[in-house]
């Protein structure tokens, strides 16, 4: 048995990666409440299409799930996802005259696409394990920069910025986050080193995208041609 969990592997093999996301203009003036409101607009609409594509990675995680008490914790993500998550994109961009079917038919970005394809062809040709591993640094990215913003003076003063760091700094978020983790620890036990690799890979290419996301943002990113 070993003694150190696999998710504290992945949590060192991706550091420095979440570090430059944490370092990231988006979200160093998110936090400092500076951030431009096109940019989080754009954000906000790129991340509604994401999302859509991201809940499906819970539902077929519910399909692939061994037991039913796994089962019913994917569709509790699921159902999270799609009413609370996505509901508070709703209400932001409401605020901004933004219809929810101009949402939904946002048209994704490069980025958005390269994200939500990768994690979909994880999805269709993955193991459970591999979907954890390609879904968690969304999870758990979010939860650690939510929590650290949520104690920063002043950081939930901001009228606009507010309910975005109280939703990833919630309790509830950071429950499904440690579920999230636990599982994929379950996930790993027992698996020889070439299967760990393999879900380390995807743990750090989702990293590089989460990276990617903030950036295409910022960037308000358009399609070349
Ligand atoms: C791109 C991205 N990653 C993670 C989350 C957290 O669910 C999100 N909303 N968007």
């Amino acid at each position: 048995m070993s003694s150190s969990r696999f998710s504290e592997r992945l949590y060192q093999a991706a550091e420095p990666l979440w570090l430059k996301c944490h370092e990231h203009p988006f979200l160093t003036e998110l936090s400092a409440g500076t951030l431009s409101t096109d940019r989080f607009i754009y954000y906000l609409k790129q991340d509604y299409v994401y999302l859509i594509d991201y809940a499906k990675l819970f539902a077929i995680g519910s399909v692939k799930a061994r037991d039913v008490q796994t089962m019913a914790k994917f569709a509790e993500l699921l159902h999270n996802t799609l009413n609370v998550e996505m509901e508070l994109h709703r209400q932001y961009t409401e605020k901004f005259g933004v219809s929810r079917e101009q949402l939904e038919q946002t048209v994704p970005s490069p980025t958005t696409v390269a994200y939500t394809k990768y994690l979909l062809d994880t999805a269709a040709h993955g193991s459970l394990a591999e979907v954890v591993a390609a879904l968690l640094p969304c999870m758990w990215s979010y939860c650690e920069i939510g929590t650290a913003f949520a104690k920063r003076p002043g950081a939930l003063d901001h009228p606009l910025y507010r309910e975005w760091i109280l939703m990833y700094s919630s309790e509830e978020f950071g429950e499904l986050t440690e579920w999230c983790i636990g599982l994929m620890d379950k996930l790993a036990e027992g698996l020889p080193e070439a299967e760990l690799s393999r879900l380390e890979e995807r743990f750090i290419v989702a990293s590089k995208l989460e990276y990617m996301f903030w950036d295409m943002a910022y960037r308000l990113e358009e399609w070349p041609v």
